[in-house]
């Protein structure tokens, strides 16, 4: 069994049907072809802008079959690559030629421990909610281990049940904010339906903070599946069999696991705590291993994919691999140019999976027509928007002060409840910004950004709350 093809992209998820749908858009007398192991695909809705790079969207799962016109699909898995020969070969034997192929494969959850334990599961998909949400049906305690995205939504949102969250870090949801930040949103769970805004008061604080380095990454597995939607926790009912009395999570930070035991109706949890080396001893009914993600290419090639440390396939600015006309986007790939950026770096999250699908469509649609094409302008800044702890959140350019070293100053806002803005500031230049709260300041911090502007002359009244920065600035 053959079948011919322009385009061949592979997989569904948000990087692979942006990049079909830019192909389909770009090159609309050519054919594009998505395999994708499942038929359920996901698709950018509701794009708003929150700034010139920023914007919010809606991730909505549809068929496959309701793809725009000029995409067409096979549901199957792809198991081989001939790249020399422009061919690839899928689980069931179908041969498919095309002329340009991209990658977007995705990632799956990197779980702790040898990966054969019951009681310890990732989450990625809908699937993986599913089993957590018949889990919590029964259960009284849940670990929690990891301190990124997912593990600050599940400490936010699970309820009923006594949540116990482990934390390597001094400070909770570490991947994204810094201690302030933390104790701000610490502070605010606490007091939620106490405060009272009109007599919340503002804090400035200026001071110098050291870099904080990344740790080396630890245990993989392999699971399937596209990833979720932002806001995926609010379709589900993630109620534990507990009291319903609302309770906080029980944190233990900087410490590590010890050891795990499987016991026949629970998982015991040996912890050392890493300031006194002191150990403790917790029970629960399963772990949830929040451990971030491992990029997933289980596929074989007739010439190796060259690959990051990070075990992502190494892409450059047109996100072409090593392999001849051979392309990827999103999770499963690794930006070989991010290292040089200076307001950019990557990590895996829906608005680059969008913006590299989008980008590798483009390249493969110049790449036929030979043309030469740039790199987009949204790799010149990055931007995520999200919610954590129920507050809108915005982080832009190095906005903790990644990869500049001992070289930097930060600028902190709070007024409590309310809002926690912090500066980056290198020079006396804006580098990076975290805005969380109403603050309506994303378009200035970009702009600021990247136009270098001079904010010595301003001090601390850059943050002056009597001062609108937005007017000054525009
Ligand atoms: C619980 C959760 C919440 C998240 N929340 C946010 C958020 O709020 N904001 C945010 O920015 N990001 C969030 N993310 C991250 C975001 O979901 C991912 O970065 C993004 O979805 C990656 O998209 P992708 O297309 O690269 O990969 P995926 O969505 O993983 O899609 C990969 C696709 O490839 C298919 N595939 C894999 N191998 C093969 C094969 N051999 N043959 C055929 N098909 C194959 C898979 O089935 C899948 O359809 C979240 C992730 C998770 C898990
Ligand atoms: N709101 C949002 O934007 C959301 C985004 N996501 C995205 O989905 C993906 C998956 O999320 P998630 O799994 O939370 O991954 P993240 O990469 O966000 O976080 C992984 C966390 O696990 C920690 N960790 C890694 N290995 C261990 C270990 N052996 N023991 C203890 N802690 C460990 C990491 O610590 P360290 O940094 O020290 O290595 C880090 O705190 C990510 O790309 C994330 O950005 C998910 C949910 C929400």
């Amino acid at each position: 069994m053959t079948r011919d093809c322009t385009f061949l992209v592979v997989g569904g998820g948000i990087a692979g049907v942006s990049c079909a749908e830019t192909l389909a858009i770009c090159c609309p007398t050519e054919s594009v072809l998505l395999l994708t192991e499942s038929s359920i695909v996901k698709s950018v809705t509701n794009l708003v802008p929150v700034a010139r790079y920023l914007h919010k969207f809606d991730v909505r799962e549809k068929n496959v079959t309701e793809l725009r016109a000029g995409i067409a699909h096979i549901v199957d898995q792809l198991e081989h690559i001939a790249s020399k020969e422009h061919w690839a070969r899928t689980k069931s034997g179908l041969v498919v030629k095309y002329r340009y192929l991209c990658l977007c494969t995705g990632g799956a959850p990197k779980l702790f421990g040898p990966g054969q334990e019951e009681r310890i599961i990732g989450i990625r998909d809908t699937d993986s909610v599913l089993e957590l949400q018949r889990r919590l049906a029964s259960a009284k305690d849940v670990v929690i281990l990891g301190n990124g995205g997912i593990a600050s939504e599940l400490a936010h949102e699970l309820q009923s049940v006594n949540v116990h969250w482990v934390i390597r870090d001094d400070h909770i949801s570490a991947t994204f904010v810094d201690v302030g930040a933390a104790e701000f949103f610490q502070l605010a769970n606490k007091e939620t339906g106490l405060l009272d805004t009109t007599t919340a008061s503002t804090a400035i604080k200026r001071m110098r903070y050291d870099e904080m380095l990344p740790r080396a990454q630890e245990q993989q597995q392999i699971k399937r599946g596209a990833a979720l939607g932002p806001d995926w926790h609010r379709s589900y009912d993630l109620s534990g069999a507990g009291s319903s009395v609302r309770s906080l999570p029980k944190i233990y930070s900087k410490t590590h696991i010890e050891k795990l035991e499987e016991l026949p109706d629970a998982l015991r949890i040996t912890l050392k705590h890493d300031d006194d080396d002191s150990i403790e001893q917790l029970s629960c009914d399963f772990m949830v291993s929040a451990t971030g993600v491992q990029p997933r290419h289980d596929y074989t090639s007739d010439v190796p994919l060259q690959l990051a440390e990070d075990g992502g396939l190494l892409v450059d600015e047109m996100m072409l691999t090593n392999l001849s006309d051979v392309y990827a986007a999103g999770d499963v790939c690794t930006a070989a140019w991010s290292a040089a950026s200076k307001h950019w770096f990557q990590m895996r999250l829906w608005t680059q999976a969008r913006q590299m699908g989008a980008m590798a469509g483009r390249s493969m649609a110049a790449a036929l027509e030979n043309e030469t094409i740039y790199q987009d302008f949204c790799f010149e800044l990055f931007g995520h928007v999200t919610q954590l702890f129920g507050f809108p959140v915005v982080l832009l350019g190095r906005y903790n002060g990644q990869g500049l070293g001992r070289d930097y100053e930060l600028l902190v806002r709070c007024t409590r409840n309310k809002e926690y803005i912090k500066f980056v500031l290198q020079n006396g230049r804006l580098r990076g910004a975290i805005l969380i709260g109403d603050t309506d300041l994303a378009e200035t911090c970009e702009n600021l950004i990247l136009n270098g502007t001079d904010l010595e002359p301003y001090g601390d009244d850059i943050l002056n709350p009597d001062i609108d920065i937005e007017d000054y600035f525009d």
